[in-house]
């Protein structure tokens, strides 16, 4: 009998399968603090949860049966995934079922902030008729502004063309061929943060979408905006947030999520007239808890049955044989996908694989994942893993490209990524050297020797005398650390590349140096985290 716990409130509908299963044994029970759920976890195979449950590798370790955690939602930032991945148990979650339920709370925010509606109502029923306080403003011709244009911000942005609004839609996967197709604007985050009367977030929380819009966003907006945070907390800066609303930058907000949830009593948005906030709410439809709990229930009866899954977030289903083959390249694989979009600007359209030498006469499928993780981790966080990536891709409309071949360059194996945006196409190629591990071989017509790790400084430059000087000095004088360094070129005295490795993160206006001292033509860090 496989034991299954559900520690945060699900659909009692949504779970009746699992329920009903002769071979499934369901408790409930919620709100138990992490030492709780330590004490009872080892007897279950799997955990069911949304996002009140912070599932930490302490949970995990003392799960000695468990092999799958199932989250009734998107977001799985309460659940560690390198310490599930670590024991092996397969985190799934149910990406589709609350899109439709989360926009719509949002579209409810954008209209109770321009309309007061929550303020008014706190006056009407304690007896005051005040009709001078709130007056709101329409939605139709006013520009609204979607960061993160994913399942939820597509659909946002489709219902406020129905009110009339003008869209402004920024993700770096978004295509000219897709917003066309959506009937909106595509923008950068700055046409957005300038031009907006309304703005709404719907990325996930990751190291760049937090704080996207903080003090210096907020300085250029449109006087009189108002701002919506559906999303995730911690995407907006609260403080300045509200800095803003007293200097009257924004006119209003309405936050669903924070950045510590419950929000603490003192929380300054509590007491703020011109926030209104709800309880993380956004997926809380009768309809989207049942869709959430039917999608998990199945995956998890499937994977206590040993039967094929979908929807896995951590872990990739590779026979015994083909892993021990190709295992050994995963880490490089991801590492020259990571590579190759740092190096690239623009949505990507085409992620083209070369496998040449031992690796051409392998099954590179699990590989390729691990390559295409690579490249939209940047952008997708901890919502890509080896099992969602190709779907995401494809999703969108990006090209995978495989192609296998015999041309080795003198390597045993090499395995070259080539990564097409919209805006340029740029090339990286690496190695497993016996003895040395993982090499970088080659970036855009440049043959290097360099370790995919840590702080990577690139510097395109002239080739003449003196370059490895000037970088050196700069660098010295701001403190900055060169542990190895590689020269690259095609032909004496032509274009080249210098790769740096350091031992700490290249400020900015160090970067900026850089690309105004002579003979140098550009300047740029690859972060390997
Ligand atoms: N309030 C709530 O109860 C709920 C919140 N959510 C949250 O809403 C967010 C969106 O969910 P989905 O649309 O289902 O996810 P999704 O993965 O379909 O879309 C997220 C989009 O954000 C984009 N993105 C990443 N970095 C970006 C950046 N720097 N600038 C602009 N866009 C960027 C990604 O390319 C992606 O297309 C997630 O954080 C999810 O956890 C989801 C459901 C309920
Ligand atoms: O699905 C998500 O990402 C959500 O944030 C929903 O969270 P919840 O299941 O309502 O706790």
């Amino acid at each position: 009998m496989f034991k299954v716990l559900v520690s945060d409130p699900i659909s009692d509908f949504g779970i009746q399968q699992l329920m009903d299963a002769p071979d499934v044994q369901v408790d409930k029970n919620t709100g138990l603090s992490e030492d709780e759920l330590v004490a009872i976890i080892g007897q279950y195979d799997a955990l069911l949860v949304r996002s009140q449950t912070k599932v930490t590798p302490r949970i995990m370790e003392a799960g000695t049966k468990l092999r799958v955690i199932g989250r009734a939602g998107v977001g799985v930032d309460n659940i560690d995934l390198q310490a599930a991945t670590q024991r092996g148990i397969i985190v799934i979650n149910a990406p589709d079922g609350n899109t439709i339920t989360t926009c719509e709370h949002a579209f409810a925010m954008m209209m109770a902030i321009a309309r007061h509606i929550p303020q008014a109502y706190e006056k009407t029923i304690k007896g005051i008729w005040d009709r001078k306080s709130f007056l709101g403003v329409e939605l139709r011709n006013k520009t609204l502004g979607v960061l993160g244009m994913g399942r939820i911000g597509s659909e946002v942005a489709k219902r406020a063309k129905a009110f009339g609004m003008n869209i402004i839609g920024y993700d770096p996967f978004m295509t000219d061929e897709r917003a066309d197709k959506l009937g909106i604007k595509l923008g950068s985050v700055d046409d957005i943060i300038r031009q907006a009367d309304f703005i709404t977030v719907h990325t996930p929380l990751t190291p760049e979408t937090k704080h996207m819009i903080a003090g210096p966003q907020f300085e250029v907006m449109k006087p009189g905006m108002r701002i919506i945070n559906c999303a995730r907390g911690g995407v907006i800066d609260e403080l300045a947030l509200v800095e803003a609303i007293d200097r009257g930058i924004v006119a209003g907000a309405a936050f669903d999520v924070f950045e510590v949830e419950p929000p603490a009593p003192d929380h300054p948005f509590l007491s703020n007239p011109n926030i209104i906030v709800t309880p993380h709410l956004g997926a809380s439809t009768v309809e989207a808890q049942e869709n959430v709990a039917i999608d998990v229930s199945e995956q998890v009866i499937c994977i206590l049955r040993g039967q094929p899954f979908k929807n896995a977030v951590n872990m990739p289903p590779v026979p015994a044989d083909v892993l021990n083959k190709i295992q050994p390249y995963f880490d490089l694989g991801e590492k020259l996908g990571i590579f190759v979009s740092q190096l690239s600007k623009g949505p990507v359209v085409e992620i083209i694989v070369n496998y040449s030498g031992e690796l051409a006469e392998v099954d590179t499928q699990p590989l390729t994942r691990y390559i295409v993780k690579g490249v939209l981790q940047q952008h997708l966080g901890s919502n890509v893993n080896v099992v969602n990536s190709m779907h995401l891709a494809k999703v969108r409309d990006i090209n995978i490209l495989v192609q296998k071949s015999h041309v080795t360059k003198g390597f045993t194996n090499l395995i070259t990524v080539t990564l097409r945006t919209n805006e340029d196409e740029r090339l990286v190629a690496g190695t497993l050297l016996n003895g040395y591990g993982e090499r970088i071989v080659q970036i855009d017509k440049y043959p290097v020797d360099v370790a995919p790790e840590g702080h990577l400084l690139l510097v395109k430059h002239n080739d003449k005398p003196g370059m490895i000087g000037s970088v050196g000095t700069l660098l010295g004088n701001n403190d900055i650390n060169i542990a190895t360094m590689q020269v690259g070129r095609k032909i004496v005295g032509g274009s080249a590349i210098m790769v740096l490795s350091v031992d700490r993160a290249v400020p900015k206006e160090v970067i900026e140096q850089l690309k105004t001292t002579p003979q140098i033509n550009k300047a740029k860090e690859i972060v390997f985290q």
